[in-house]
């Protein structure tokens, strides 16, 4: 892929990304930039390797061949020491929380600072406390277990401990599935405040069109085993490619979009 807009400063760098679970070829030949402080949404047909992509990156899968650099470093090669570090600037919210089951959420959250800072425990719940009550949580929710929690208090507490560490880098997984409408835009106002106020980039892998209107600055598609198109949303409807015209301008799209520019 040709970097069109090279003064752009690419947080994240991905050049010929091979995945392959068996037989199964997920990823090949797959490049994809993106931009500090946007917000990214990675669309795809199910199966088109979305998840498989956000874990690659964070190095919870191991591709085939190709190259990911975050934040300058190659992650895939670099010492064990160097790859820690820039692993304390990313932070990861999986769909279903992946909280510990058996910690409190506020123990979840100092989970991070404890494996990576050499902080005072007082000092850890005090910064703790403070991301719950950033993203949203009221601050009883900090002595409760995740299975206590709702739904979508589970995933404010998943993003509290993604954001533990202040990263540069958050990536979601489908970060409103299975909540309800006012439930899923309460969460993209949050992303969107968050990334406004603390300059994160964000990566996110997500089926809601509500939210690709809402708060992506651009998209990027996953078909045919590759990035097949990455821009605004704006351009997708342009995109000459059955599964990308039936998602930009189907009706669920088309309800999407009036309701992003309302509440734009
Ligand atoms: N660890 C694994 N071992 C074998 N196959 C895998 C593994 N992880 C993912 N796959 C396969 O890779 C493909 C892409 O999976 P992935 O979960 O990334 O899809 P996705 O685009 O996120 O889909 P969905 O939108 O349905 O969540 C699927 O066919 C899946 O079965």
């Amino acid at each position: 892929m040709k970097d069109d807009t090279p003064q752009r400063d690419a947080i994240i760098k991905v050049r010929g990304l091979r995945n392959q679970f068996g037989p199964q070829v997920v990823h090949d030949n797959l490049d994809l930039n993106v931009w500090r402080g946007e917000v990214l949404g990675i669309v795809g047909g199910s199966g088109t390797g979305k998840s498989v992509l956000l874990r690659t990156i964070v190095g919870l899968n191991k591709p085939a061949a190709g190259t990911i650099e975050v934040l300058g470093t190659n992650v895939l090669t670099a010492p064990e020491e160097e790859r820690r570090k820039v692993e304390t600037r990313w932070g990861v919210a999986f769909q279903d929380g992946a909280l510990f089951s058996s910690l409190t959420v506020l123990q979840n959250v100092m989970a991070p600072m404890r494996e990576h800072l050499k902080l005072s425990t007082n000092l850890m719940k005090e910064l703790g406390a403070l991301k719950i009550s950033l993203v949203g949580l009221p601050q009883l929710a900090c002595d409760k277990l995740p299975s206590e929690l709702s739904g979508g208090m589970r995933k404010r507490a998943a993003l509290a401990r993604a954001l533990a560490l202040d990263p540069q880098i958050v990536f979601l997984d489908e970060p409103t599935a299975g909540l309800d409408p006012v439930g899923a835009a309460a969460y993209d106002d949050l992303i969107g405040e968050l990334q406004r106020s603390l300059g994160i980039t964000v990566f996110m892998v997500t089926h809601d069109l509500d939210s690709l209107y809402a708060i992506c600055d651009r998209i990027a598609v996953l078909a045919e085993k590759r990035v097949l198109v990455e821009g605004p949303i704006e351009t997708m409807t342009d995109v000459d490619h059955p599964w990308v015209q039936e998602y930009f301008t189907g009706p669920r799209a088309r309800a999407a979009q009036v309701k992003g520019i309302g509440g734009a």
